[in-house]
């Protein structure tokens, strides 16, 4: 049985990803160690299989003990003891939901139902590290899987409305502290059927402006408003998310040599854990729109196309119906006025379910069966 070493498994990823292997009884194939970086010596973690206790995630000697390692610990965990391990001589898999090594040439960036022929080809060449590809790309890839299969993709541009969990739990708590923050500045006005919306909407704006409204961990006013910016700046008008979505898609893809086109606006809104994309895409040539829609619902099973209809699109085309699930549902497929080859769609996705755990919960499952 393969031994597999858990880093980061209490946090805000880790914990989806140990409710997913639950649910799919993933632990009943493997013999798991749970690691640490603060808590040595502790229990490990009630999964429904007794494992022994929690070991240093430091200890290069006990890790080296692992066939496989999966950590959700964050990049600075993954800079520092990867290339420890590595260098020690330790053979093993390392999957990984940090950004770190994600271009890094002996890396494959893994979605299986996407990629399991680029995952496949680099098993056989001895392949050895396995990184979940950035959450906005991934949930994109998973929604839109049948135009790409196709090759019908000459570019796309995405302009993306990315929730609160991408920046962390502190973020998500943060959120929901400004709304509250909000609301009570004007819970006796709105109390009052009669009183004057103007009057509601300046108290809301100069409690959103003002020093009572909790910002530590986003900086600024996110409830009521939103933030046009995610992840570094890189210094030349593009941040460093808006950047993975053009070079994490064609590796993901395995086109690197033949790259797609693809860039866009990326923007944090008040949605809890789903990310949702605008796309506009130019397809190589002009198919019709129930050809696009087949493709789009055959090419995986979570994919699903909501038609381009009013009342459908406002009740499963969104964050809220779509939070906790695995389904990437995408709609308001239709051609633009531009011209037949120019496709909007428009799609979500909880953003800790197939935007971070579940490509490591399979890629586990691949290793295990391979
Ligand atoms: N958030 C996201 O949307 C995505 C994140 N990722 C990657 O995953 C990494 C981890 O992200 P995320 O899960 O959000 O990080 P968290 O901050 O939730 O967890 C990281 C670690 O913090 C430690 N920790 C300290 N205090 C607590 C606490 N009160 N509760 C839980 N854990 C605590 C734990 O380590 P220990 O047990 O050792 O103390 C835990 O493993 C990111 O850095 C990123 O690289 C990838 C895709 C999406
Ligand atoms: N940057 C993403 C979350 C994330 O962790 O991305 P990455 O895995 O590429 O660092 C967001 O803020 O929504």
């Amino acid at each position: 049985m393969l031994k597999v070493g858990f880093v980061g498994w209490r946090g805000m990823v880790g914990s989806v990803l140990m409710q997913r292997m639950m649910q799919e009884n993933d632990f009943a194939d493997i013999e798991p160690q749970f690691f640490t970086t603060s808590q040595a010596g502790g229990a490990a973690p009630s999964v429904g299989k007794a494992s022994p206790a929690l070991k240093d995630a430091r200890n290069i000697a006990e890790l080296s003990k692992m066939d496989a390692i999966v950590s959700c610990q964050g990049g600075d965990y993954t800079s520092e003891i990867f290339p420890q391990l590595r260098n020690s001589g330790w053979n093993g898999h390392w999957i990984d939901a940090a950004s770190t090594l994600r271009m890094e040439k002996e890396a494959v960036v893994i979605l299986d139902p996407v990629n399991m022929h680029v995952i496949k080809d680099a098993l056989a060449n001895g392949g050895k590290n396995w990184i979940g590809g950035n959450c906005t790309v991934s949930l994109m890839l998973m929604a839109l899987n049948g135009l790409f299969k196709a090759d019908l993709v000459e570019w796309a541009t995405s302009m993306t409305y990315q929730a609160a969990s991408g920046a962390g739990a502190q973020n998500m708590r943060e959120l929901i502290s400004q709304m509250g923050v909000v609301n009570a500045s004007v819970a006796d006005l709105l109390a009052d059927p009669a009183s004057a919306i103007l009057q509601i909407d300046k108290t809301v704006a100069d409690t959103i402006r003002s020093e009572a409204l909790p910002k530590s961990n986003f900086g600024v006013p996110l409830a009521g408003s939103l933030i046009p910016w995610i992840d570094k700046d890189l210094g030349n008008g593009q941040s460093k998310e808006e950047w993975k979505g053009g070079v994490e898609t064609n590796k993901i893809l395995g086109r690197e040599a033949n790259p797609i086109v693809i860039d866009g606006l990326c923007v944090r809104i008040g949605a809890m854990r789903c990310h949702s994309q605008a796309l506009t895409l130019k397809l190589r040539k002009d198919v019709p729109l129930d050809e696009i829609n087949q493709m789009l619902a055959e090419a995986n099973e979570w994919a699903k196309v909501i038609p381009n209809e009013r009342e459908i699109s406002m009740r499963e085309l969104t964050p809220a119906a779509v939070t906790g699930t695995l389904t990437t549902p995408v709609g308001r497929l239709r051609k633009l006025a531009m011209g037949g080859e120019y496709l909007s769609a428009f799609t979500v996705g909880d953003q800790l379910l197939w935007g971070a755990a579940e490509p490591l919960r399979r890629m586990l499952r691949i290793l295990v069966e391979a």
